[in-house]
């Protein structure tokens, strides 16, 4: 899919160069390289502790790596807050929803669209507002699109955790990314919830023509909808492959994936 996408003679939409973070003594994300393109689905794995969260936090600007390069648009956004990612069209979700409990659903989302400096508006002709997606426009199309409409006026503290955790990708949605990172969207889930998410995933993907970068430990269902994995061990940047490249890569076996294929059979 990513070969072919129109804009992929651009530069990525992000470049992380040798990221690294340290917590006093212990060296969570170790020099880590990671190129993301337009139009990817791209999947993150990696044992408990491998430091895939503190990679997302470091790219999506919730904390500032110790060293490294994070190249976006030919920015080095290193030391920016999380608002500057926004306006580069980075958004993320947390592995514990951050959605305000006593605001109906519907403002949740309208507070996204605020974040980013958006505003709610269905109809526009012209300017680069005509250019993105209608399912993005208002909050009432993106809780169409997510599956929550029928929620909207109800306080967030109101729905069930998976919910809650679709609601926060309709948060994220509402910045109108072009690269939405989402962190273990679909832990705790029942098989069919995680094959909705996924195909969900999908879609987004497709019909919004934004990346997705996807952290997940149910990874025989993340191996089957990514195009390319990364995987962490340690810190460190073991593989980035297709899936069928990762799966029979000897050091991901060994590291990580021969235990969870156990586990997942
Ligand atoms: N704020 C922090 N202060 C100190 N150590 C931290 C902090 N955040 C993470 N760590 C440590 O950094 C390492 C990487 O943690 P991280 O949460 O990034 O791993 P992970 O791959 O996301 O794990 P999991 O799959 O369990 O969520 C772990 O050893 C963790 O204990």
């Amino acid at each position: 899919m990513s070969e072919l996408h129109p804009q992929n003679h651009l530069p990525p939409l992000l470049e992380a160069r040798e990221v690294t973070v340290r917590f006093g003594g212990l060296t969570a994300v170790d020099g880590v390289d990671a190129v993301f393109r337009a139009g990817e689905l791209v999947g993150i794995i990696g044992p408990n502790g491998a430091g895939k969260t503190t990679f997302f936090n470091a790219i999506s600007g919730v904390l500032r790596p110790t060293s490294g390069q994070l190249l976006a648009d030919g920015h080095d956004l290193i030391g920016q807050n999380p608002h500057r990612f926004a306006a580069h069209g980075i958004a993320r979700t947390f592995q514990t929803p951050r959605v305000f409990s006593e605001m109906s659903v519907r403002d949740n989302v309208e507070f996204g669209l605020k974040f980013a400096g958006r505003r709610s508006r269905k109809w526009v002709f012209w300017g680069p507002e005509a250019r993105v997606p209608w399912a993005l426009r208002t909050p009432e199309s993106i809780l169409e699109l997510i599956g929550l409409l029928h929620l909207s006026e109800i306080p967030a503290a109101a729905i069930t955790p998976s919910q809650q955790r679709l609601l926060e990708i309709a948060m994220a949605l509402a910045t109108r990314p072009r690269l939405l990172l989402l962190d273990e969207v679909a832990a705790g889930l029942t098989e069919s919830e995680l094959e909705n998410m996924a195909q969900l995933i999908r879609r987004i993907r497709d019909e919004l023509d934004l990346s997705v970068i996807w952290i997940e430990h149910a990874v025989t269902t993340l191996l089957r909808h990514v195009e390319r994995v990364i995987v962490l061990h340690q810190g460190r940047k073991i593989a980035d492959a297709t899936p069928a490249e990762v799966v029979r890569n000897p050091d991901v076996i060994e590291a990580y994936l021969g235990d969870e294929m156990e586990n997942a059979t």
